[in-house]
């Protein structure tokens, strides 16, 4: 059994029987189903204690549904040691067991569990929960982007903690209101639920913070790419892929626009 605090049990027996979309989506929930349970028994620990078990519950629930329901298959993952013969396989899952650590530790709403699959080239499904939200958003079905209100200012979801130096020049070149909060995740989320019109970030990141996020992206009919609007790549000998750009189709080119007149 891999969880008894998701308000129903899943034999992983049941997880190989999944196809990809579903798995990832299962193991989403259910690792965004123990994070919120353990906050909820935790809530006396020091936030830096908070953050570390929360890390490795989610990891080890992650690691342990996939290695059962896909014993094949590699993983690339935040928390585990960068086993290089994922670079030589042909499937990969590249997960964020919690991405936006610090909003989980203080009892906030917006971080997320990334779990993706990239397969011979290129992201092939995605499941971002937000258990904040009571919310699992998926590559496949796809959720459906709001229309947006032609006439209200574009918002820009930006990092609360540490946003890029970039994103203040961005907003002010499209008259955007910037939106602080935490996770990745969360952000693109926002974006794909009508939140948000853009997100933009510069600076750092890696594969596992925004693999997920953009693979529903994508499927949405999201734009999602580098910031000088090169593609977005996965599964790289670096994992190190330090800036992003998702946003609706219609903006794309006035955001990269703006984005290359600032860099
Ligand atoms: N400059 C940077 N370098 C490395 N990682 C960064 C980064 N800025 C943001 N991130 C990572 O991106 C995720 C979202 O950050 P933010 O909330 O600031 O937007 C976080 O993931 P984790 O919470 O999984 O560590 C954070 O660590
Ligand atoms: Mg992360």
């Amino acid at each position: 059994m891999l969880d008894e605090s998701a308000g129903r049990r899943t034999p992983t027996s049941s997880l190989s029987a999944l196809s990809d979309a579903a798995l990832a989506r299962e193991l989403a929930r259910l690792a965004g189903a123990r994070l919120l349970e353990l906050r909820r028994a935790l809530a006396h620990l020091p936030p830096r204690e908070l953050k570390d078990r929360g890390d490795a519950d989610a990891q080890s629930l992650l690691a342990s549904g996939l290695t059962a329901a896909r014993p094949d298959d590699a993983v690339l993952s935040e928390e585990a040691a960068d086993d290089r013969l994922r670079l030589d396989a042909d499937r990969v899952w590249i997960v964020d067991p919690l991405d936006g650590t610090r909003e989980y530790s203080e009892n906030r709403s917006d971080w997320a569990v990334h779990v993706a699959l990239w397969q011979r080239g290129d992201l092939v499904t995605g499941a971002v929960a937000l258990p904040g939200l009571d919310t699992v958003l998926t590559s496949d079905p796809a959720p459906a982007v709001p229309p947006r209100s032609a006439s209200a200012p574009l918002r820009m979801a930006v990092s609360r903690s540490r946003p890029p130096a970039i994103a203040t020049g961005v907003a002010e070149a499209l008259g955007a209101e910037l939106v602080e909060m935490g996770s990745a995740g969360f952000k693109v989320a926002a974006v794909v639920r009508g939140e948000a019109d853009l997100y933009v970030h510069g600076g750092g990141q890696y594969e596992w913070d925004s693999a997920a996020p953009v693979a529903v992206a994508r499927a949405a009919g999201l734009h999602a790419s580098r910031l000088d609007g090169s593609p977005l790549r996965y599964n790289q000998p670096d994992p190190f892929l330090p800036d992003l750009v998702v946003c609706r189709p219609g903006v794309a080119d006035e955001v990269l626009g703006v984005i290359s007149d600032l860099q």
